[in-house]
C-alpha cells in the first residue's frame, strides 16, 4: 500500500508538472513519450492498482456474504444495507468514483429490463415461500426500509431470482468464500468496505483469476437488483471509499475477524453448535444459523424454507427476517398471517420477546436448581427471580418509551446495561449482591416518597370538609364555650365587671374596688387566693404551691378582731349578756362564751358619702303647710313659656314643687303635666345653678320631651341608646351647669345589674338637684300594670345619694289605690300630696258598653250614628 501511494503521488506530481508546461492533461501518447522512469512508474502503478482492485472486490464479496450470514444482529442483506447503520454524515466521493457509481445502476438497470421477459418464463414463483419472508416485525420493517425494496425484488419478481441460477452460485454454495468472489471490481471499486482490507493478504494472482469469474456472476446477480436499491447503496459505498467506519455496525469487526479464517468452520460446525446450550452463546449460534440459511436466499427461494425450520429461532427468525414490508404486502398477507400461527409469533415486539426469553431462561434455571440445589438455594433463586423480574419489566417500559433511541444505539452499549441486572448462572442461582443492588434501585425512590409523605411537612386535606385546621381544634360545644369565655373576658376588660365566671380566669381587675375578700389584695379573686389571709395551718396553700421566695418571707399573722377593735376604738366596754334560755339551749357553746363576748365589738356601718344638702325651696310654705299664692314671677315665667294661664292642676302642682313639697300629679294625657316640672325647673335655674332630674321609662318619651321642651330650658338626656362618648358628653355638660333639665332612665340613675351604680357621677361632682320628677310614676307601684323594679330603688337613690327631698310624680293612669301607693313611695305623707287628680275619664269622652256578639258589626253601626258622623276622622 505504501508503494502504491508513493507511486500515485509521484505520478500526480508528474502530471501536475505536465499540466503546467502543456496546459492540458497528459494522454496515452504523452505517457508513452514520457521518460522511461515515468513509464515504469505508470506500469508499476497499474499493476498495483489492478491487484488492489481485485483484492478489494474479493473482500467486498466476502463482506456482503458474511453480512448476509449474520442476520442475527442486522438483517439478511447485511449491516451495510441497514439504514440505521448508515453514518450520520454521508462522506463525499471523488469525481471518478461518482461517475462510476452513477453509471453502474443504469447499466444494470438496462440489463435487468432486457433479461426480464426471458427469465420470467424460465422459473416459477412460489407465493408460500415469499410469504414466509414477509413475516417481518414491524420494527425491522420500519428501520430497515432500505432493504425492503431489495426484498421485493427477491420475493415478488421471481424471474429475477431465476436469473441467478444455482449453477452460477454453485461455487458459493460449496464454500462460503467462493461466493464472495462474485463481486465486480470494476464498477464497484468501493462497494466493499475497507474494513475488509485484511483480506488483501491474498495473493494478486488468485484474485485475478477469480475476478473474471466473479464479474460474470456478479453481473448476473446485479441484473436482478433494483436500481433504486443500488442508488441507496451509494451512500454506504461512499462511506466505504472514505475509509470511515460504520457507526452502527458493531458486528462488522467481529465478523471481519472471524470471517477470513473461520468462515468455513461456521458452516461446517453448524450442527455441532446447535448442541451448544450455553445461554450466552445462544444468540451467536442462532445468528450463525441464520447467516447460513440466508446465504441461500438471494439465489434460491427454496432455501427460504430454512427459516421456518429453525426450531428455536423464533426470536432469531425475527432478527433474520426481512426488515421491511410495504403496505401492500402487509394487506395481502394479513389473511395469511391469521392462518399461520407460527408466523404470528414473529410479529411480536422484540422487547416482549426479550422478556419472555428471560422468563424462559429463568424457569429453566429454576428447574435445574431444583434438581441439583437444596431448598435453601431454591429460596435464593426465587428471591433472585423476583428481583430479576422487576428490572425486566422496567426494561420493557423503558424500551417502549425509547424505542427509536435503542434502535440507533449500538449493541455494545446495550451489553453493559444488561449486565447491571441480576444475572443467574446455569443452575438458576442469582447473585445476592446483584439482587440487592437491583432491589435498592427499585425501593429507594419509593422509600424516599414514603418518608416525604410521612414527614409532617405535608398535610392531607379533606376537601369535602369546609374547613381544615392543622392540629387540635375545638369543635361544637367546646368551641362555643371558648368563644363565650372570650366574650366575657373582653367584657370584663372594657367595663370592669362582666360575668362572675370570667373574672378570676380572664382578668377584669381594672376597677379600683376589685379586691380579694380573703386577703384584701388585688389582682386575684378569693377563690384563687393563696395569700396570708388564711390562718396558718388551715391549708389554704399547700407546701407544694409555696415558692422559695415565699418561704424566705417572714410569717405574717393577721390581727385578731379584738386587737383591731381596740386599735380602732370600737371595742365595747360592757360585754353583751347572753339570755339564759339561749345559754341553756346552747350549753355546748359555754366554752366559747368568752370569745363571743370578746367578739362583740361595735362594727362600723358602711359609711356612704353624705348626700348634698337639699336645695332650699323657692317659696316656703305657709305655717299651715299650704303653698303660697302664685307669685307674679311665676306668671311671668308662664308667659315666658308662651302660656297665658295654667290649666287645672298645674298651678297647685307648680307651687308645691316651688315650695319643696313632694307631689303626685295624676292628670290625663295631654292635660299639660310636663309644664308641672318645666316651669319650676326654669324658676329654680333662674335662682341658682342647679339641675332637675326627670326619670322617664322610655327612650321615646325622652325624645318626645326633648323635642317639646321650651326654648328657655336647656335639656339633655342619658339613656341606653347613647354611646359612651355621647353619655360622657352629656355628663360633662351637666357638670358644667349647662343643662337645666336632665332626662335619664331609672337604670341610668340607679344602675343596672350587680354594680349598683348608675351612670351619673358622684353628687359632689354634680350641681345641686332642685327636685326630681318621675314620669310615668305608676311604674313605682307594684300594683301598677307596668311595674319596674328599678323604680323601687329610685326614690332611695335620689334621697341617699343626691340629697333630693322634693319629688314630683306624674302619671295619667293611676287609680286611687295606686296613687296612694305611689305617694307612699314618694314620701308623700299628707293627703294633699295628691294635689292634682283629675277625673279618670275626660269630660269630652263618653263611654258606652256594647253587648253585641258581633263586635265588628256593632262598631260599624255605631259609626253610622248621626252623632258620630261629623267625627268621621275618628
Ligand atoms: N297652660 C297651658 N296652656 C295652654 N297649653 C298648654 C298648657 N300646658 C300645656 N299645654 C299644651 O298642652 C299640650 C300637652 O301638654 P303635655 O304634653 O304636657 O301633656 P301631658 O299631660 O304631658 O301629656 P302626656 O300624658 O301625653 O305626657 C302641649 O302641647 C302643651 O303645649
Amino acid at each position: 500500500m505504501d508503494r502504491y501511494n508513493d507511486l500515485k503521488i509521484l505520478l500526480k506530481q508528474w502530471e501536475h508538472s505536465f499540466m503546467q508546461t502543456h496546459h492540458r492533461k497528459p494522454n496515452k501518447d504523452d505517457i508513452a513519450a514520457a521518460p522511461e522512469d515515468t513509464k515504469n512508474l505508470y506500469k508499476e502503478y497499474r499493476m498495483l492498482k489492478e491487484a488492489k482492485e481485485k483484492t478489494t472486490n474479493e473482500n467486498a464479496g466476502c463482506i456482503q456474504k458474511q453480512e448476509v450470514q449474520s442476520p442475527a444482529i442486522s438483517d439478511y442483506w447485511g449491516s451495510h444495507l441497514n439504514r440505521k447503520n448508515l453514518p450520520a454524515a454521508t462522506p463525499k466521493l471523488t469525481s471518478t468514483d461518482k461517475e462510476t457509481l452513477q453509471a453502474s445502476p443504469q447499466y444494470f438497470g438496462m440489463k435487468l429490463k432486457s433479461n426480464l421477459n426471458s427469465l420470467s418464463k424460465e422459473r416459477s414463483f412460489s407465493l408460500k415461500k415469499a410469504v414466509t419472508l414477509r413475516r417481518t416485525p414491524g420494527k425491522s420493517r420500519k428501520d430497515d426500509g432500505i432493504a425492503s425494496s431489495a426484498l421485493e425484488d427477491v420475493v415478488n419478481p421471481s424471474p429475477k431470482l431465476a436469473n441467478t441460477s444455482p449453477a452460477l452460485l454453485s461455487p458459493s454454495d460449496q464454500t462460503g468464500s467462493t461466493e464472495c468472489e462474485g463481486e465486480p471490481s470494476d464498477h464497484f471499486p468501493s462497494f466493499t468496505p475497507l474494513k475488509m482490507s485484511s483480506l488483501s493478504s491474498k495473493t494478486p494472482s488468485k484474485s485475478l483469476e477469480k475476478a473474471q469469474f466473479l464479474r460474470q456472476s456478479m453481473t448476473k446477480r446485479l441484473s436482478c437488483v433494483d436500481r433504486g436499491w443500488l442508488e441507496r447503496c451509494q451512500g454506504f459505498t461512499e462511506a466505504s471509499v472514505e475509509h470511515k467506519p460504520v457507526a452502527g455496525n458493531v458486528d462488522l469487526p467481529e465478523i471481519n475477524q472471524s470471517s477470513a479464517t473461520s468462515e468455513k468452520k461456521v458452516v461446517e460446525n453448524e450442527a455441532s453448535r446447535d448442541a451448544s446450550s450455553s445461554p450466552h452463546d445462544v444468540s451467536q449460534v442462532h445468528a450463525e444459523k441464520c447467516s447460513v440459511d440466508i446465504n441461500h436466499i438471494p439465489g434460491t427461494p427454496d432455501k427460504l424454507l430454512t427459516l421456518d425450520r429453525v426450531p428455536e429461532g423464533q426470536d432469531h427468525i425475527d432478527r433474520c427476517s426481512p426488515p421491511l414490508q410495504t403496505r401492500k404486502q402487509v394487506k395481502k398477507t394479513q389473511s395469511r398471517k391469521a392462518q399461520d400461527s407460527e408466523g404470528s409469533d414473529c410479529e411480536q415486539k422484540p422487547v416482549r420477546r426479550k422478556g419472555r426469553k428471560r422468563q424462559r431462561e429463568t424457569e429453566e434455571g429454576e428447574e435445574q436448581a431444583g434438581q441439583i440445589e437444596s431448598v435453601q438455594k431454591k429460596r435464593r433463586t426465587k428471591k433472585g427471580d423476583a428481583a430479576e423480574e422487576k428490572p425486566v419489566k422496567k426494561g420493557r417500559k423503558k424500551k417502549e418509551r425509547a424505542t427509536e433511541e435503542e434502535e440507533s444505539t449500538p449493541e455494545i452499549q446495550k451489553v453493559p446495561q444488561k449486565s447491571k441486572m441480576p444475572q443467574e448462572n446455569l443452575l438458576g442461582e442469582v447473585d445476592e449482591e446483584d439482587v440487592r443492588a437491583a432491589s435498592s434501585k427499585k425501593t429507594n425512590p419509593i422509600r424516599s416518597r414514603v418518608t416525604k409523605n410521612t414527614d409532617g411537612n405535608f398535610v392531607k386535606i379533606n376537601l369535602k370538609k369546609k374547613s381544615h385546621v392543622k392540629g387540635f381544634a375545638l369543635r361544637g360545644a367546646a368551641l362555643r364555650k371558648q368563644m363565650y369565655m372570650q366574650k366575657f373576658q373582653l367584657k370584663g376588660e372594657r367595663f370592669g365587671g362582666g360575668f362572675g365566671r370570667g373574672r378570676g380566669r380572664f382578668g377584669g381587675f381594672n376597677r379600683q374596688g376589685d379586691v380579694c375578700y380573703k386577703c384584701g389584695g388585688s389582682g386575684h379573686w378569693a377563690r384563687d387566693c393563696r395569700g396570708a389571709a388564711l390562718a396558718p395551718g388551715t391549708g389554704g396553700s399547700s407546701q407544694k404551691d409555696k415558692t422559695p421566695e415565699d418561704e424566705e418571707e417572714e410569717p405574717f399573722e393577721l390581727p385578731t378582731l379584738e386587737e383591731v377593735a381596740r386599735a380602732t376604738g370600737t371595742l365595747c366596754s360592757e360585754p353583751i349578756t347572753v339570755p339564759s334560755s339561749v345559754q341553756n339551749d346552747a350549753g355546748e357553746k359555754d366554752e366559747d362564751q368568752g370569745e363571743e363576748i370578746l367578739l362583740n365589738v361595735i362594727r362600723p356601718d358602711y359609711e356612704r358619702p353624705a348626700p348634698p344638702p337639699p336645695m332650699d325651696p323657692l317659696y316656703s310654705p305657709r305655717e299651715d303647710g299650704r303653698v303660697q299664692e302664685v307669685p307674679p314671677e311665676v306668671f311671668q315665667a308662664l308667659q315666658d313659656f308662651g302660656y297665658k294661664s295654667f290649666r287645672p292642676g298645674q298651678e297647685t302642682a307648680i307651687m308645691r314643687i316651688l315650695s319643696g313639697l313632694s307631689t303626685l300629679v295624676v292628670l290625663s294625657t295631654g292635660m299639660g303635666k310636663s309644664l308641672c316640672y318645666q316651669l319650676p325647673a326654669y324658676l329654680y335655674a333662674q335662682r341658682s345653678k342647679c339641675i332637675t332630674l326627670v326619670v322617664s321609662p322610655l327612650v321615646s318619651l325622652m325624645d318626645d320631651q326633648l323635642s317639646g321642651i321650651p326654648s328657655k330650658l336647656k335639656a339633655a338626656c342619658i339613656h341606653s341608646n347613647m354611646s359612651p362618648k355621647q353619655r360622657e358628653a352629656a355628663i360633662e355638660k351637666v357638670k358644667a351647669g349647662e343643662v337645666h333639665v336632665l332626662l335619664l332612665s331609672p337604670e341610668a340613675l340607679v344602675g343596672g345589674g350587680h354594680s349598683g351604680s348608675g351612670c351619673l357621677p358622684p353628687a359632689d361632682q354634680l350641681p345641686p338637684v332642685a327636685f326630681a320628677c318621675i314620669d310615668e310614676a305608676h311604674c313605682v307601684s307594684e300594683w301598677s300594670h307596668n311595674f319596674r323594679p328599678c323604680y323601687l330603688r329610685l326614690c332611695k337613690v335620689l334621697r341617699d345619694r343626691l340629697g333630693v327631698r322634693c319629688l314630683l310624680g306624674l302619671t295619667a293612669t293611676a287609680t286611687l289605690s295606686t296613687a296612694l301607693d305611689i305617694a307612699h313611695h314618694l314620701g308623700i305623707s299628707d293627703r294633699d300630696g295628691i294635689a292634682v287628680r283629675s277625673a279618670a275619664v275626660p269630660h269630652n269622652l263618653q263611654l258606652s258598653v256594647s253587648m253585641d256578639r258581633d263586635k265588628d258589626q256593632a262598631l260599624v253601626s255605631l259609626l253610622k250614628v248621626s252623632a258620630l258622623v261629623p267625627w268621621s276622622p275618628l
